[in-house]
């Protein structure tokens, strides 16, 4: 068929497309006039990760998964801004991976409010300042972010969805690689990239700064005394820096969990994951017996970190994750049982579990 033709064709199905998204924008809009009205959470994790297995699952067509998703987040980022003004804190400065992390998972049709810290992201929630926030919970190299798993304690906030971001650290400056004397990046990209700069930059300074995209910003400021930084793309791209490097984390697949907080846990999707955190009370075999819970309850514990509970020295809280939900009856049964043998217990959210 000639060039001309097809592209006729495809005038075509966007028409035919366009009209339908604006029907699909009509039945959103009534969908969030009921939920106001019933006060329901305009953001519906559960319905949208349903929607998307769904459609996944049933595509016949050329589409891979990754393009479908990717598409439906734009569509459901337009359908969230039509019901509500929606604003969603996260760990900032702009371009920083906790930026992208949130735009992956809310798109571009919404508000994003930048925050200095982690305190901050839960506070402006918390306030209703923003309807909700993103951080950093987990690297699959470096470990926990302690920051986020210690806000967790004292605030009232659930978690209501997971964000996996598979992340791409690379050397970006405005100067040679031979004048490069000294590196910036947050600790935990040094520690993502540990093994590459040993080999590769065994004599530079290495300084911490607190994100990706100040060190970018470091780099450009302060070329012509040797300076480069360690980030993503987005942040070589703001400051104008080249990418001398594209991907030097020591470990191919490095991904970081990031974690959507807001007033509401989430209902259950079938293929869920409940993180929670416990204290033990100060008997022999405590920790045993709490953990045993679960194990009674066939439950699959896919996760443990402790922390210093920060009220009496030598005394920890105990971050859980677990697959299923809150109101599955076995969860519950272990739950149940395990608060027999702890001091306290706090459920931080069921939301559903994704794969990357
Ligand atoms: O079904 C809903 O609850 C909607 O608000 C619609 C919709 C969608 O576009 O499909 C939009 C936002 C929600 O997070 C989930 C789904």
């Amino acid at each position: 068929m000639p060039l001309n033709d097809i592209r006729t064709r495809i005038d075509e199905i966007d028409a035919q497309l366009l009209q339908l998204l604006n029907q699909r924008a009509d039945c959103v809009h009534v969908v969030g006039e009921i939920k106001k009205k019933e006060g329901l959470q305009i953001y519906a994790p559960e319905r949208e990760e349903s929607l998307l297995r769904k459609l996944s699952a049933m595509s016949d067509g050329r589409l891979p998964e990754k393009s479908i998703r990717a598409i439906y987040r734009e569509i459901m980022s337009a359908a969230l801004a039509l019901e509500d003004d929606l604003k969603i804190a996260y760990l900032g400065p702009e371009g920083t991976w906790t930026h992208q992390a949130a735009i992956s998972k809310f798109g571009h049709s919404v508000e994003y409010l930048s925050q200095p810290n982690f305190a901050d992201v839960f506070d402006c929630v918390a306030r209703r300042q923003a309807s909700y926030g993103v951080v950093p919970i987990e690297n699959s190299t470096e470990g926990a972010v302690s920051h986020t798993l210690d806000l967790f304690v004292d605030s009232p906030l659930k978690i209501c969805a997971q964000i996996l971001m598979r992340i791409e650290n690379g050397l970006m400056a405005d100067i040679p690689r031979e004048q490069i004397k000294t590196l910036y990046s947050h600790p935990q990209v040094f520690g993502q990239c540990r093994g590459w700069i040993l080999q590769n930059f065994p004599h530079a300074d290495l300084v911490e700064v607190s994100s990706t995209t100040k060190a970018a910003r470091i780099a450009k400021e302060k070329a012509s005394e040797g300076a480069a930084a360690m980030g993503g793309p987005l942040a070589a791209e703001m400051y104008g820096l080249t990418m001398l490097n594209p991907c030097i984390q020591d470990r191919a697949t490095n991904t970081t969990r990031f974690l959507v907080i807001g007033e509401k846990t989430c209902p259950a999707t079938g293929n869920d994951r409940t993180s929670l955190l416990f204290s033990i009370k100060d008997n022999p075999g405590s920790l045993v017996k709490a953990l045993q819970a679960f194990d009674d309850c066939a439950i699959n514990m896919s996760k443990i970190e402790s922390r210093p509970s920060k009220q009496q020295d030598w005394e920890y809280f105990f971050y859980v994750d677990l697959a299923g939900h809150v109101e599955d009856t076995d969860v519950s049964a272990a739950l149940d049982e395990l608060r027999k043998h702890c001091s306290l217990v706090k459920i931080l959210g069921s939301y559903p579990d994704i794969q990357i």
